[in-house]
């Protein structure tokens, strides 16, 4: 869907890819972000506030994931782009559409047909694949053909514009300016190409917003399950609200989020207990032997203490088995609990993975998550928006919500896959004399 992206691109071309994108996406870059995200999420909970006002009991039902991917759509938009998709104002927005439950779609139930598919691509030389997902009739592939028409025309426009801008000297900060500057910046030969400009535009609509719309989704399940957490995160917002307003601020920065503990202990917990990207593949180079920190018995009763891979040989990294991993976050690693992040325990310090938090959500090594640093800001601002205005509680419906495995971890209901990503939640204003 994406085309030459940093995605798809191996070895020394990953390495050029990755070396022009990171300018985009350092520290300060990401924290200049936030007023950006906040001023989005402002966009949601205003339309929720107008909705509330009109309601019979000042409550409504909202399918959280419906909204929030709209929003964080925009996120990207105006982060990544300094483009206003107004997906959250116009239903007919076309990149919004056709990203409409994406995932789900194009994943889901996955058929029988659909495995036999995934194997003979893997197996058939590149050329025949590629021609074979071209001229495919399936309604899923193209349903993704469709997908990467609407992202490179959309991207076309943008790219050419930016380039126009920076030609007059002009161009803000936001990701794709960044990664323009520095590409010009590069020698001839290393430059990123048109086409590889437009793929990693394609690759950042889709990998910027989805998997923080979800995480964000599966939060606010967990927070609206335990009302006391959710409770406890709003008072400290609130507090912090009373200090900004007594240094006559009303906005919040990346530092201010900073000194939210329990902020970040929601945040960190959430992205351990819903990692949303689920495994990773990767193919070993050379042969080699994985080493076991603990032994294991096999089915036929060995004890092994390393696994040997051949070269060539795929291995599956399963990132919630290490997320909840009892030997490093305890015995109740199965439990949505902040707290464990306030008060760590031994084995939280035994390990030393990944970019963030001692976790795998965003994977490690050289091909990380590049966005990292852009979604917990992300994730912050959202949260903070929402909770200090809203009050979550769930639905009869939620008893349905499962996760369902696709591409993302989405929410869908029970007997409703068809009708894609939901998870339904009872919204109403948050009083502000419950402390
Ligand atoms: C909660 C949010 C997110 C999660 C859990 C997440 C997770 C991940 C993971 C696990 C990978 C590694 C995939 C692999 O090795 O196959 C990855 C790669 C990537 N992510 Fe994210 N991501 C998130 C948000 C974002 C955002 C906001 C952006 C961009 C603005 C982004 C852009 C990318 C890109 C471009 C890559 C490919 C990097 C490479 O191959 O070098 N992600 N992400």
């Amino acid at each position: 869907m994406s085309g030459p992206s940093v995605v798809y691109a191996e070895g020394d071309d990953h390495r050029r890819q990755r070396r022009i994108m990171a300018p985009g996406f350092g520290t300060p870059q990401a924290k200049a972000l936030v007023p950006i995200f906040s001023a989005v999420a402002s966009s949601v909970t205003n339309k929720w506030k107008d909705l509330l006002s009109i309601s019979n009991d000042r409550s409504e039902v909202f399918n959280i994931p419906a909204w929030i991917s709209r929003a964080t759509l925009d996120a990207i938009g105006l982060a990544g782009f300094d483009y206003d998709f107004g997906a959250m104002d116009n239903d007919d927005n076309r990149l919004a559409k056709v990203y409409k439950n994406l995932f789900a779609d194009l994943f889901a139930a996955p058929t029988n047909g659909m495995f036999m598919v995934g194997t003979l691509i893997s197996i058939l030389p590149a050329k025949v694949a590629q021609w074979f997902l071209e001229y495919n009739p399936s309604a899923r592939l193209a349903r993704a053909r469709v997908v990467r028409e609407v992202s490179q025309d959309v991207a076309r426009n943008l790219v050419s514009a930016k380039i126009n801008e920076i030609a007059n000297m002009e161009g803000g900060k936001d990701v794709m300016s960044l990664m323009i500057k520095a590409n010009l910046s590069e020698n001839a030969r290393s430059r990123l190409s048109e086409k590889e400009l437009l793929a990693q535009m394609q690759v950042l609509f889709i990998a910027g917003h989805e998997t923080t719309a979800n995480t964000l989704s599966w939060t606010l399940l967990e927070l609206s399950r335990r009302p006391e957490l959710q409770t406890k995160l709003r008072q400290e917002i609130h507090t912090k609200e009373r200090e900004l307003a007594r240094e006559e601020r009303t906005e919040f920065t990346a530092e201010d989020f900073e000194s939210l503990p329990y902020l970040s202990a929601v945040v960190k917990e959430s992205l351990r207990y819903h990692p949303v990207a689920l495994h990773i593949a990767k193919m070993a180079i050379d042969n080699d032997c994985i080493p076991l920190s603990n032994p294991i018995t096999t089915t036929d009763g060995k004890q092994i203490d390393q696994i040997t891979v051949s070269k060539g040989q795929i291995v599956f990294l399963s990132i919630p088995a290490y997320n909840r991993n009892k030997a490093v976050f305890g015995e109740d690693a199965h439990v949505f609990r902040p707290e464990r992040w306030l008060q760590k325990s031994e084995g939280m310090g035994s390990t030393s993975v990944g970019v963030y938090a001692n976790l795998l959500t965003f994977s490690g090594g050289v091909r990380s998550c590049i966005g990292w640093r852009f979604a917990v800001h992300e994730l912050q601002a959202f949260l903070v928006e929402m909770v200090r205005n809203f009050e979550f509680s769930l639905t009869p419906e939620c008893e349905r919500i499962r996760r369902e495995a696709c591409g993302v971890m989405v929410p869908t209901l029970a007997g409703e896959l068809a009708k894609g990503v939901q998870c339904p939640l009872k919204v109403r204003c948050a009083r502000r004399d419950e402390y």
